[in-house]
């Protein structure tokens, strides 16, 4: 039993007690590592015992703190979920602007507004077109062309264009911190093969981060990283922990690995999507009503990505040894999967995304 575990934040171990309810996992860290623990009805008797902390060694556990999150996971189990235990009060000063107002700007603000985590009067959205702005409007959100209105407006800037746009922005960004030189933004891209060093174009003192989401922010099921450049702080690290973290997995990664992740889980739904098109072909093909056919093909990447999920010490290929009888269905439709090169074909066509982002932060 380690009682000298710190709650700040919290008023009382008993008022984290009773947060963790509704907590499966909350994550500790200290200044330099960052585990887990699970809130377990141990952690209701404000004590937690050793074995609900798989990571961490207990002569570390004093100088742990138990850190507030939204759905954020770090460290290396970004396989386990957390879910809301409180928002932090410095959220209340954080008003968020967006340069494009397309389909991620659309998924990250639903993710936020879904949460709750920041009030639809705290978030703006710079749009060229009129179309979108009245489209986002409908979600309580400020739109605006003038991109000085966002940033008058806003203290945490998503860069949401395409990124060849990204520098075109920047120069109003720059313009603006010349302008009001007391106000510091801190300026959060999601653009695909843009570099923390092309972010801080105009001012090398701009605070930077670099985030690789996916369009599934939209249901609140996003897998996500990020990455700092040196002028963050602690709090700028908490800021987008809470962010992102509403809306759905999240974990630190060094820059040299953002594109990896674009390759892997940014670009990853539509390879996916690909997949249970394909299933879906093939259940139509086999007689079954396409709505039927399309049903079992979602319903089936859904609940496989649960069981994973939800046994991270199980390795993949043994999962999928469980589905395959010998002698059965399963290993002769893996015979050919495996024949027709389709785990290598995956592996390449992440390979090529990542390159493909590597190539855009170069030349681009
Ligand atoms: N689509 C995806 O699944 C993912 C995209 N990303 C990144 O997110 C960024 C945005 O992608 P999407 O939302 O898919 O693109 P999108 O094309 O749907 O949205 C971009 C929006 O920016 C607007 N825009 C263009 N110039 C502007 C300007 N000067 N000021 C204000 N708005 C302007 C456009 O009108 C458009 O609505 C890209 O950089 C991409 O690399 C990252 C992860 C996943
Ligand atoms: O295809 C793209 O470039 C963007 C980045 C990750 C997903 N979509």
């Amino acid at each position: 039993m380690f009682s000298r575990l710190t709650f700040p934040g919290f008023r009382s171990a008993e008022r984290f007690a009773d947060l963790s309810k509704f907590s499966t996992y909350c994550y500790i860290r200290d200044q330099k590592s960052v585990s887990f623990i699970r809130a377990l009805p141990s952690a209701l008797n404000r004590s937690i015992s050793s074995r609900s902390i798989p990571l961490c060694p207990p002569e570390a556990l004093s100088s742990f703190t138990v850190r507030k999150a939204g759905r954020a996971v770090f460290g290396n189990r970004p396989d386990l979920r957390t879910r809301s235990l409180v928002t932090t009060s410095k959220m209340n000063d954080v008003s968020v602007g967006f340069y494009g107002g397309g389909m991620m700007a659309e998924a990250i603000l639903k993710g936020l507004l879904n949460r709750k985590t920041i009030a639809p009067q705290n978030m703006w959205v710079c749009e060229l077109v009129q179309a979108r702005r009245e489209e986002l409007a409908k979600l309580g959100v400020s739109v605006t062309a003038d991109g000085e209105e966002m940033l008058s407006n806003s203290n945490t800037i998503f860069l949401a264009v395409k990124p060849n746009i990204v520098p075109i922005v920047l120069e109003d960004v720059t313009n603006f911190e010349k302008q009001n030189r007391r106000k510091q933004l801190l300026v959060v891209s999601i653009c695909a093969g843009v570099d923390l060093g092309s972010l801080a174009a105009g001012n090398p003192r701009r605070k930077c981060i670099r985030v690789m989401p996916n369009q599934a922010c939209l249901v609140g099921e996003a897998a996500s990283s990020f990455t700092l450049n040196k002028k963050c702080t602690q709090e700028d690290r908490e800021v987008v922990e809470t962010l992102m973290g509403s809306c759905g997995l999240l974990s630190e990664v060094p820059e040299k690995s953002i594109n990896a992740v674009t390759g892997l889980s940014g670009s990853g739904p539509a390879y996916v999507y690909m997949m249970m098109e394909a299933m879906s072909d093939a259940g139509v093909r086999e007689g079954l009503p396409r709505a039927v056919a399309r049903q079992l093909a979602c319903q089936t990447v859904l609940g496989a990505a649960k069981m994973a999920l939800e046994q991270p010490d199980v390795h993949l290929g043994e999962l999928r040894n469980r589905v395959e009888s010998p002698g059965g269905t399963t290993i002769a439709a893996s015979a050919i999967l495996e024949n027709r090169g389709f785990r290598s074909a995956v592996i390449e066509a992440i390979r090529e995304a990542t390159n493909r982002a590597e190539e855009m932060s170069k030349k681009e």
